[in-house]
């Protein structure tokens, strides 16, 4: 409890010295973790492999360009999405400079999960990130080579302090979310969702889920196709999305592969 009191806490009053909210602030750390994903590419995408055999144009177009992409759309919008928006004056405001401002919430918990690791952690941090918040990211301890790789890279080209990144499973999740966040991004089943969106209620934290109804999960009809793929030696990421209510396979996605 103490730990993750102590992380939330110091992503707290890293938020509250006001660092996070410069313009300049906010994309000098997009500009950093764009070089981060350009330097350690090849890192990345190993992890990947590692943790589901997810590899060749797949792997890039989601989890590397889909970041790039990201990163070059919101540094170029930033400064319009961040500026005041002018609104009509009316007779009591008729004397005042009126206008919509945007103020970051304060520490968004990001939860991803296992079938885009790396992509669904960063999409969300970048746009925390971008509105001026502190981050705390948590990426699926399914995906582990991915969420070990997480944790280490963004400590070397981010605030330290803003953003920190929680690895470990259901305890940890679990006891993360004790602590107040201002918001939560959550992608994962609508079961797990649940629990996240209970926790959040009792600190009145809104959450954004990104979830799917049916639900999908990989099952034992997935890995008997992944390894239909392309024999015993070769392998293959496989994702199945399976209607909870029924438990029948709606659809079955296989990248096939060589290993290694
Ligand atoms: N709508 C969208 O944009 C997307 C939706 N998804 C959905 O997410 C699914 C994958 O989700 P999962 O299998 O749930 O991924 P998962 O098993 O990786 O879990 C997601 C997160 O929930 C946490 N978690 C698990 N059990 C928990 C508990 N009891 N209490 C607190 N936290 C807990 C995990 O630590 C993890 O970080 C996909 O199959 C898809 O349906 C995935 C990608 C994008
Ligand atoms: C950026 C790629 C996200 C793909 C989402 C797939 C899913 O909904 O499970």
């Amino acid at each position: 409890m103490e730990k993750m009191q102590q992380i939330v806490g110091r992503a707290r009053a890293a938020f509250r010295s006001g660092r996070s909210r410069p313009l300049e602030f906010r994309i000098q750390q997009l500009k950093a973790l764009e070089r981060m994903v350009q330097e350690k590419e090849k890192e990345i995408l190993a992890a990947l492999k590692a943790d589901l055999n997810k590899c060749g144009p797949s792997a890039y177009s989601h989890e590397i360009l889909g970041v790039l992409g990201e990163l070059a759309l919101t540094m170029e919008k930033l400064p319009s999405w961040a500026a005041p928006q002018p609104v009509k004056k009316n007779l009591l405001t008729m004397r005042d400079e009126a206008y919509i401002g945007y103020e970051p919430l304060g520490v968004v918990l990001v939860i991803g999960a296992w079938n885009y690791p790396f992509v669904l952690v960063m999409q969300p941090l970048i746009g925390a990130i971008a509105a001026g918040n502190a981050v705390v990211v948590k990426p699926s301890e399914v995906s582990e080579n991915t969420a070990r790789l997480v944790a280490e890279l963004l400590p070397q080209y981010l605030d330290k302090d803003l953003y920190a990144v929680v690895t470990g499973g259901v305890p940890e999740t679990t006891e993360l979310l004790t602590q107040r966040f201002d918001h939560i991004l959550y992608t994962g089943n609508t079961a797990v969702g649940k629990i996240v969106m209970a926790a959040a209620a009792k600190h009145l934290t809104p959450v954004t889920p990104a979830a799917h109804f049916p639900a999908p999960g990989p099952s034992a009809d997935t890995a008997a196709a992944a390894n239909s793929c392309s024999g015993s030696t070769a392998s293959a990421a496989a994702f199945q999305y399976t209607d909870t209510a029924e438990q029948q396979p709606i659809w079955t996605l296989l990248t096939c592969g060589t290993s290694a």
